[in-house]
């Protein structure tokens, strides 16, 4: 589905990674370790298309990412490290956003996902930093994109919260997608397919 080839990401004279290659197939799960600012959220950004790596290429079906824009984000669903919920708009409003075609049943099922019934109309400015996450994440109940890459999508979700995104996770590769996600938890050792890339401290130039 997914290749990384040979990138380099270099920040402030800094190297946070150079020549990492891997692969991502349908069915896994990869999560991408290192400590903090070893580089994982940049090597999300570089392979969800935000930004440029400094050498190699990211391939999504054997293409570049770059020549072929829209198919890939429509194949993707990015969820970067801030919740990226509008704080004036409530749960429901903020699912219409991304989700516009999807009936409204189908959005409050997903807010449901997240435990979020009761707080659909709620401003999101007056949610926990938790609750604000989870509107984020109930788009995973949403999409039909088959790669998700995830920033931390663990940050600040309770133990049910977590085995619910687990099951999620679980469902989504079983049915032939993929994740990739940074975490500085340990993901639950019963998950299947699980791979990992790990990021090594960042070395000074
Ligand atoms: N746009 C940028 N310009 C300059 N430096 C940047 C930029 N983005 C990130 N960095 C630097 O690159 C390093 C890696 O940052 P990054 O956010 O990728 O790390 P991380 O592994 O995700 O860290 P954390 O675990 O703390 O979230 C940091 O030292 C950061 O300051």
């Amino acid at each position: 589905m997914l290749s990384a080839r040979n990138l380099t990401c270099m920040r402030d004279n800094r190297t946070l990674f150079s020549g990492l290659s891997f692969t991502v197939s349908a069915g896994e799960i990869v999560q991408i370790e290192g400590a903090n600012g070893a580089g994982k959220t940049s090597l999300l950004r570089i392979l969800a298309g935000l930004s440029r790596a400094d050498r190699g290429e990211v391939l999504w079906q054997q293409q570049s990412i770059y020549q072929q824009r829209e198919v890939y984000h429509a194949s993707l669903l990015y969820l970067g490290h801030q919740p990226g919920v509008k704080a004036i708009l409530t749960p429901l409003e903020n699912l219409s956003f991304y989700h516009g075609d999807c009936p409204q049943a189908l959005l409050l099922q997903a807010l449901e996902q997240v435990e979020l019934t009761g707080y659909e109309d709620v401003p999101a400015a007056q949610l926990s930093a938790g609750q604000q996450r989870r509107v984020a994440l109930a788009r995973l109940w949403l999409t039909r994109a088959p790669l998700w890459i995830l920033d931390e999508p663990l940050t600040a979700i309770d133990r049910t919260g977590v085995e619910a995104l687990m099951a999620q996770f679980t469902r989504h590769t079983a049915e032939g997608g993929a994740v990739v996600l940074t975490t500085h938890q340990p993901l639950p050792s019963g998950m299947q397919r699980v791979g990992t890339v790990r990021l090594a401290a960042p070395e000074y130039n």
